[in-house]
Parts: C-alpha cells; sequence; structure tokens
C-alpha cells in the first residue's frame, strides 16, 4: 500500500488537483566515504532534510524499542536490518518531517531495500549520488571517527566492507543502468568534494527550472 507521505497538492488550471511526490535523493557509498559529512552541507545549501538510515536504527535501539535488541545484533555484524524496521522509520521520519524534499543516506543498502522502499511508499529517487572512496581511506576516516560506535572496529569494518560490495554496489550498479547516479570522488577533502556535489544540485535544479 502507497503511503500519504509528505504528498502535497497543486490546483491544475483546469481546476483538478494533482498529487505531488516527495523528492527523494539517495546518498550512497562504503561506509566512512564521506555521506554523512556531506549531506550536512547539502542541507545548508539546498534545503533539504536529511535522514541518515543508520542513525534512525541506531535511534531506534535507544528508544529501547521491541527491535532494538535484534538491531543492535545486526549493526554489531555489520549486517543490513530487514527492510520492513528500516522502511518503517523512514517513513515515519517523512512524514513527520513536513518537508518534502529528502537526503536519504545509507540506504538502500540491498535490493531487497530498494524494491520495499519503492513498494510501500511509491516513490523512486530523483538521482542517486554515490560517493567512490577507496577502502583503505574509508578504513582510516572510520578508525579516526571517534563518535563512539560498536561497529567502528577493525573486525566489523571488514564485514561492513564485504557487504558493501557484495550487496549495497550492485544498487548503485541497477540506478546506473537507469542513468540516474552521479558518481563523485570522494577521496579528497571535504570542500572539494562539496563543490563537486554541489554542481550535481545545481544542474538538477536548472533543468527543473
Ligand atoms: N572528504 C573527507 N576527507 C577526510 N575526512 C572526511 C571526509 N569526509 C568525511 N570525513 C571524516 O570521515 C569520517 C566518516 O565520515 P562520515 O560522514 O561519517 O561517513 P559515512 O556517513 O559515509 O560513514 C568522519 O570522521 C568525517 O569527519
Ligand atoms: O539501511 C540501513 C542502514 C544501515 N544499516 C545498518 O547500520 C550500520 C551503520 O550504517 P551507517 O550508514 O550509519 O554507517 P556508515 O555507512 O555511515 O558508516 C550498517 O553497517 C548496517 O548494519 C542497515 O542495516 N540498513
Ligand atoms: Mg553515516
Amino acid at each position: 500500500m502507497e503511503t500519504d507521505v509528505g504528498v502535497s497538492t497543486s490546483e491544475e488550471a483546469n481546476g483538478s488537483t494533482v498529487q505531488k511526490k516527495p523528492t527523494v535523493v539517495f546518498v550512497l557509498g562504503g561506509p566512512g566515504s564521506g555521506k554523512g559529512t556531506q549531506c550536512a552541507c547539502i542541507v545548508e545549501h539546498f534545503g533539504f532534510t536529511h535522514f541518515s538510515a543508520g542513525d534512525l536504527l541506531r535511534a531506534e535501539i535507544k528508544s529501547g524499542s521491541e527491535n532494538g535488541l535484534m538491531i543492535k545484533s545486526m549493526i554489531g555484524e555489520g549486517k543490513i536490518v530487514p527492510s520492513e524496521v528500516t522502511v518503517k522509520l523512514l517513513q515515519k521520519a517523512m512524514e513527520e518531517s513536513g518537508n518534502d524534499k529528502f537526503l536519504i543516506d545509507g540506504f538502500p543498502r540491498n535490493d531487497e531495500n530498494r524494491a520495499a522502499f519503492e513498494a510501500v511508499t511509491g516513490i523512486e529517487p530523483a538521482f542517486v549520488l554515490f560517493f567512490d572512496c577507496p577502502e583503505e581511506e574509508m578504513e582510516r576516516r572510520i578508525l579516526h571517527r571517534n563518535q563512539g560506535r560498536d561497529d567502528d572496529n577493525i573486525e566489523t569494518i571488514r564485514k561492513r566492507f564485504k557487504v558493501f560490495l557484495e550487496s549495497s554496489l550492485p544498487v548503485v550498479q541497477f540506478y546506473e543502468s537507469i542513468g540516474k547516479v552521479h558518481k563523485i570522488d570522494a577521496a579528497r577533502p571535504v570542500e572539494e568534494v562539496f563543490e563537486s556535489v554541489k554542481a550535481v544540485f545545481t544542474s538538477v535544479n536548472e533543468k527543473d527550472d
């Protein structure tokens, strides 16, 4: 069943109303590629609301919800939490936001995530940002992240890299095959990466005008 998340209506010239789906941009890239960092910059410049699927899952653990223990153990193993849980959290966050432009960071992480989001919300992404970064650089960044995350240890990092290659890259490849991916070289300083990100959002806005 489709959600009414963030749906806004507008008057057509003939007096009928049309429903406008929210704009969603998926922000993908390996663990430590800089998704969260760049999303914070995008929010400041382009009026999007940012949701990190990982942050929503960590908040769910903290809230003491009945799924908390399951989520905690899956994150600890670097595994992908079932779509049902993640899609529900994203849907609720979008509904409560009051905005209609969303950056969804770190999701979809596998094909099942992708299909479930589309089936439940009826939303297809406007485009996908893909932060491309070598593993050695991502590993260095995560080991310096200092956010006290249980999964930022070398053993779990290696598992997350494997899951990324096996399950998450195919999602990027799918969106590439339908021409929706903007690939960004993420192995540069934050400001330089953001220059490339800015160019993508600016060119997309110009096309829409
Ligand atoms: N371009 C960059 N160069 C160097 N360090 C970065 C860069 N982007 C992010 N970082 C740092 O690397 C770590 C991981 O970044 P983060 O945005 O949390 O990545 P992700 O959300 O993709 O896991 C953080 O400590 C962040 O401050
Ligand atoms: O849609 C998602 C997003 C995250 N995760 C889990 O949450 C962890 C951390 O995700 P996050 O995006 O915060 O990590 P990052 O890629 O930013 O390091 C992942 O390894 C997964 O175990 C998940 O199961 N589904
Ligand atoms: Mg992140």
